[in-house]
């Protein structure tokens, strides 16, 4: 546990300043019930001698002071270095996740960070300091004890020992049980959050279904899922619980029997024997806080272990000497096979092999699941290709700085997402120091003007979360605008599959059509509209993973193959129309 949390605090100077100042209070703690000895000694006589118990009286006072003191020196410099610690790892977190390849970042990656910058870093940094502090006390107080008790009667610090081994088992197994619970309770309570989320986001499709209360039923569930799986943990980790608690209370009482048939013997003398029964209190006590550490210990770890598996995630791997300009807008694949899962997984791309020379349209064409998003993202190196080289401006993608690659790469995807911002601000994202001119060429040509007239505040009407109050459409032009904005040789286009309002279809097919006209601009489109397959240069068809025709679209169509099918169904689709209805007779 410590090597794992050195390992996420590689700087742990806080920690050691911290753990010693805490380590000196315990010895102080265990050192001034040592002086009782003395004390006891010199007073618990017939005759009091008041002169021999002074001198360890002052000293004790000197102690306690001594004691008070660095407490209060202790306890603010934990609680800043427990939100240092905190945002320490916030940060290491932030830093990792940004080498990390673009195609990490799933829905469910994507909790699991949010998860581990917001509570997991915060949990650490608190729980390395709030319990590494009692976890010193509850061993060194006591080893200190058991120093002084060896001192004072050996037989005694023996039988002290003897607990050790017991109270150990005990606590080891208290411990594994408390973990397995913990984990047990934490999969229950991703579960609530995953029913919480869907329970919202499916309200829509659930009321429309007139199932509008299939999810809360489903969100019970999960809530009384989350209370059986604590009722459980309770359960288990009582009987552990009380073994330890047992055997601490054994340990006391074997102190106490001893002691008093010692006294009654009269081999041990009344003052050592009260002041060993408190030193076994001071002995066992701290023993017996180690049970309530145990579990928060677990929890600590659990967090570790899970902000280690995204710290453990691979960077994408950055060349020696990263090249930071694009010479050629060009793009070719040579011999790529590429597959999401590990290797030996079925391919998403297999030995695939094309070139689109710089300012010309290249239409990917296929049915789903044939690997044309795949495609687009490994021009932009979202992912690494497993075998053959995707090359652009001639140089294989590898070799660029990523971020110098993606400067010159605009990608205008269906799924776009906008900042709750303006419309203007969320474009300009694109290139914040445009000047006015330049982003209004840029909406201009996306379209965009048509749609900021219509809206009352104009530019500065706000997109909504995730850009919820535009639609689809209009979505797609801010993103075709801010490709025009960022300039970019290179664009990447999945144009919407599904069809949009008339209006839309028309205004984004423009777009489209002028960002490809460039003739100094290279483009990549997932075309399904005829007119975009008609305009482009060249088409690649892909089916499975695999090239099977490359061509230009005039000539492919007269050829009649693969590509000449295709064109023709997404002909019939955008031609088909609801039979008009015939008025009842
Ligand atoms: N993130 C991912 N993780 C795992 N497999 C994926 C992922 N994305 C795509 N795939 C798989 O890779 C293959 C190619 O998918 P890809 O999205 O490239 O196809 P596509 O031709 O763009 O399909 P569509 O037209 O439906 O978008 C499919 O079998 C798909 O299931």
């Amino acid at each position: 546990m410590i090597r794992r949390l050195h390992a996420l605090l590689p700087d742990p100077g806080l920690l050691l300043r911290l753990g010693a100042l805490q380590a000196v209070l315990a010895v102080l703690q265990g050192l001034l019930l040592g002086l009782l000895v003395p004390v006891l000694h010199a007073l618990l006589r017939p005759e009091p001698d008041f002169g021999a118990a002074t001198p360890w009286l002052l000293l004790g006072c000197a102690g306690v002071l001594g004691h008070g003191v660095l407490t209060v020196i202790a306890t603010p410099v934990g609680f800043a270095a427990s939100m240092e610690l905190g945002a320490r790892l916030r940060h290491r977190i932030v830093r990792h996740v940004a080498t990390l390849p673009l195609g990490w970042f799933t829905a469910g990656h994507r909790a699991r960070l949010a998860r581990a910058v917001t509570s997991d870093a915060g949990a650490i940094g608190q729980l390395a300091v709030t319990i590494g502090a009692p976890a010193i006390t509850a061993t060194l107080v006591p080893a200190t004890v058991l120093v002084v008790t060896l001192a004072v009667d050996w037989r005694t610090a023996l039988l002290f020992l003897a607990v050790v081994p017991f109270a150990w088992l005990t606590l080891r197994r208290a411990g594994r049980v408390a973990s397995a619970a913990d984990i047990e309770l934490e999969r229950a309570a991703a579960g609530i959050a995953g029913r919480a989320v869907e329970f919202g986001q499916a309200q829509p499709v659930l009321r429309a279904a007139g199932q509008g209360s299939t999810g809360t039923v489903r969100m019970r569930a999960a809530l009384e899922e989350h209370r059986e799986v604590y009722r459980r943990g309770l359960r288990r980790s009582l009987l552990p619980d009380l073994s330890y608690t047992a055997v601490v209370m054994g340990g006391f009482v074997a102190v106490l029997l001893v002691g008093a048939h010692r006294v009654t013997s009269g081999s041990l003398a009344v003052a050592e024997a009260v002041a060993l029964l408190v030193l076994a209190v001071r002995f066992l006590e701290p023993l017996g806080t180690l049970i309530e550490l145990i579990g928060a210990l677990r929890a600590m770890d659990n967090a570790v272990g899970r902000v280690r598996s995204v710290l453990g995630t691979p960077a994408l791997p950055a060349p020696r000497a990263p090249v930071t300009t694009v010479a050629r807008a060009d793009v070719e694949f040579s011999g790529v096979t590429f597959s999401y899962g590990a290797p030996g997984a079925e391919p998403a791309l297999r030995d695939v092999s094309f070139r689109c020379p710089p300012g010309s349209t290249t239409a990917l064409v296929g049915p789903s699941g044939s690997g044309k998003t795949t495609v687009t993202r490994l021009i932009a190196r979202f992912f690494d290709a497993d075998a053959g080289t995707v090359r652009v401006g001639g140089l294989d993608v590898r070799d660029y700085d990523h971020d110098a690659l993606l400067q010159d790469i605009a990608i205008v995807f269906q799924d776009v997402y906008l900042f709750d911002d303006t419309i203007e601000e969320n474009v300009r994202i694109a290139h914040p120091d445009a000047t006015r001119e330049q982003f209004l060429a840029a909406a201009r040509a996306a379209r965009l003007d048509e749609v900021a007239d219509r809206l009352p505040e104009g530019w500065l009407t706000r997109v909504g979360e995730g850009g919820a109050r535009l639609s689809g459409g209009e979505r797609q032009r801010v993103s075709i605008a801010r490709a025009f904005l960022k300039r970019s040789r290179i664009v990447l286009i999945d144009e919407a599959a599904s069809a949009l309002d008339p209006e839309n279809e028309r205004a984004v097919g423009d777009a489209i059509a002028a960002l490809a006209g460039d003739p100094e601009r290279t483009v990549v489109v997932i075309a399904h509209a005829p007119a975009t397959l008609a305009a482009a240069d060249r088409v690649v068809a892909l089916d499975g993973g695999r090239v099977v025709e490359t061509g230009d679209p005039a000539g492919l169509r007269r050829a009649g193959g693969y590509f000449a099918r295709l064109y023709e169904q997404y002909r019939e689709a955008r031609d088909w129309h609801l039979p008009a209805r015939t008025p009842r007779q």
